[in-house]
């Protein structure tokens, strides 16, 4: 099985470290626009499989999109990460390009490969890709949910000092900083709602925290974070190759299910061999449901915002 990962900087290149690690594909491509960086980045990830004990085949290639033929999943991380103080929108005057580009190229040697948007600002670059290339829906997937609800159960293992493994909860909505809805009425631990163990201040914190956890790291760090973005891809990854059918929270495109028409937005998924399998449609009590729209109308300006920048 093999994946192929464009971008091998921090989230790509911590991705396929995951994934070989894991020995959730045997084979893993890592193809950059940078002169031998994604020859490096393999050939130090390879180095690692004789103490990590993985058999998975890990190379790199400097854009040349032939070795890439075939895959069955293909990862799009390429384009530029935010700094401290932008927002994730702030990027789609370049990524836009970039993001059009690549998936075109990937299409010219693996036109059955399940996508999976990462590049920010994801919902719309997600969005961009199945419109302009015609991807079918199920095959295009944007990461933002997996990625946002781990955040979301970090902090609630932190607030109720609880291992997150325990901890159930799940983020919809735009991968934003304003527009993500962590689902706090449906978090629980072990099936108890969390609202038994966490004072509702506590809870709007928890939620506050997670809907800007992405920021928060990219002013520690001074660019936006990698490890828990590549885990959840690797996680991603995992459960179409190997056909796991796990619920995750993706931007998938949306014909009617939470109201939505023409947009790709976070919303639960079942997620397996065909990709997209199954959108499940929970019920949102009539708050989360004003979130949702909201978040939707700001993902749509984004969206709106395409015309423009590759006109
Ligand atoms: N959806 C999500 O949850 C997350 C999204 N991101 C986004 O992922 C993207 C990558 O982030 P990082 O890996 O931290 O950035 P990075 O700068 O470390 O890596 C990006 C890589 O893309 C390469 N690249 C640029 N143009 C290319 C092209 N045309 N073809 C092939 N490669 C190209 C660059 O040479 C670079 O190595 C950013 O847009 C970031 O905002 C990051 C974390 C989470
Ligand atoms: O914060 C960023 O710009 C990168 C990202 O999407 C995340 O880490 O959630």
């Amino acid at each position: 099985m093999k994946v192929t990962i464009v971008g091998a900087g921090n989230v790509g290149a911590t991705c396929a470290d995951v994934i070989s690690y894991r020995g959730i594909a045997s084979e893993v491509v890592l193809l950059d626009i940078k002169e031998g960086f994604a020859e490096g980045k393999a050939l130090d990830i390879m180095q690692c499989a004789t103490n990590t004990g993985f058999n998975t085949k890990v190379s790199g290639v400097t854009n040349d999109y032939s070795k890439t033929a075939n895959s069955q999943v293909v990862v799009v991380t390429s384009g530029i990460p935010r700094k401290p103080g932008m927002t994730r929108e702030e990027l789609i005057g370049i990524n836009a390009g970039i993001v059009k580009s690549v998936v075109e190229n990937v299409l010219k040697y693996s036109p059955e490969a399940i996508i999976l948007m990462v590049s920010n600002p994801m919902d719309t670059m997600t969005y961009l890709a199945l419109k302009s290339l015609g991807i079918p829906k199920n095959k295009l997937i944007g990461m933002g949910g997996a990625l946002d609800s781990s955040r979301f159960r970090t902090y609630l293992s932190l607030a109720m000092d609880k291992p997150a493994n325990d901890i159930s909860a799940m983020v919809i909505g735009g991968h934003g900083d304003t527009t993500m809805i962590p689902l706090t009425r449906l978090a629980s631990y072990n099936g108890i709602p969390v609202n038994q163990f966490l004072s509702e201040d506590v809870l709007q914190k928890v939620a506050a925290d997670t809907m800007v956890g992405g920021a928060t790291l990219t002013g520690l760090l001074g660019t936006s974070a990698w490890y828990a973005p590549g885990a959840s891809v690797a996680y991603m990854v995992d459960s179409i190759l190997n056909d796991q059918k796990k619920m995750i929270a993706c931007s998938v495109y949306l014909e009617g299910e939470y109201g939505q028409n023409d947009i790709c937005i976070g919303v639960p998924c079942i997620i397996g061999k065909d990709g997209v399998e199954e959108i499940l449609e929970i019920g949102l009590d009539d708050n989360e449901k004003a979130l949702f729209a909201k978040s939707a109308d700001a993902v749509r300006i984004m969206n709106d915002a395409l015309k423009t920048i590759l006109a």
